[in-house]
């Protein structure tokens, strides 16, 4: 069986990453638009690198889930396409291979002048400059608001082939990832989601699993 499976950020809040919508709707104390469009990061660089910059440090502080884990070994059994917005590596500290990080990775850094990319140091600043060009256009390997995401042509190839997709851990308020469930669906692909509570998009699931995906997703698995 093919199945396509999309994560957000509620599959690595058990490990101890915040989510994207905490109370205020600040993100970790900013506004979305401060620190994760090319406006911001050409209005003041430091801050958007600063706010990498911390979470690159918590991301060296946590583990992966069981719920990580289980998708490893869903792959084991299954023709699995692992789609991920988030940015940290958890997926494949878990064990994953192979990973749609469609939003971009916090362990990678992106020269802005020429395109190159290289391992992020755990700390980046606006004058480091690029290995292969040397110009000081260094930004974090992120797709930020406004910018198109990563590998769209594989990630609608994987929809278009599923026999199965699954949302875990996801919102659903970011597209395009918020309109794969409504893609699969009206291809007449089941879709499931797993989450602590219904999202944005719900209607486009027919089961939906609600429970702290280091539960529900091995329990999915098995
Ligand atoms: C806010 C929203 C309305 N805006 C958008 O969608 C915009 C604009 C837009 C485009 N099309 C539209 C259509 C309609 C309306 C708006 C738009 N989209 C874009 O800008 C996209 C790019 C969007 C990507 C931005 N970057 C991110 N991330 C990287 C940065 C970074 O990480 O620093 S988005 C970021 O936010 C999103 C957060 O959502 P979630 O991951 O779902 O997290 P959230 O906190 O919201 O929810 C957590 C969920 O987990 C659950 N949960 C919590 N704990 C647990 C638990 N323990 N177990 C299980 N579940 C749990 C909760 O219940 C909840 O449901 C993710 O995508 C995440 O990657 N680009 C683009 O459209 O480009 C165009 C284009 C076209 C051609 C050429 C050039 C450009």
């Amino acid at each position: 069986m093919r199945i396509a499976v999309l994560t957000g950020a509620g599959i690595s809040a058990e490990s101890g990453l915040a989510t994207f919508r905490a109370a205020d709707g600040l993100w970790e104390n900013h506004r979305v638009e401060d620190v994760a469009t090319p406006e911001a990061f050409e209005r003041d660089p430091d801050l958007v690198h600063r706010f990498y910059n911390q979470r690159r440090a918590r991301l060296a502080e946590v583990q992966p889930n069981p719920a990580h884990r289980a998708l490893a070994d869903l792959a084991q059994s299954h023709d699995l396409t692992l789609i991920t917005q988030n940015v940290d590596n958890l997926h494949e500290r878990g064990g994953s291979a192979d990973v749609i990080h469609m939003h971009g990775e916090l362990t990678r850094a992106l020269c802005a002048a020429c395109g190159h990319r290289w391992p992020a140091p755990l700390v980046m600043q606006p004058a480091d400059p690029c290995p292969s060009c040397g110009a000081a256009a260094t930004r974090p390997d992120i797709v930020w608001f406004g910018e198109m995401p990563y590998h769209m042509e594989r990630i609608w190839q994987a929809l278009e082939e599923a026999d199965l997709f699954a949302a875990i851990g996801t919102s659903g308020n970011v597209y395009p990832a918020a309109g794969f469930a409504q893609h699969a669906a009206r291809r007449g692909i089941p879709c499931v989601e797993l989450n602590l509570a219904a999202s944005a998009n719900a209607r486009d699931f027919a089961k939906r699993i609600i429970g702290p995906a280091s539960e529900t997703v091995p329990n999915w698995v098995a």
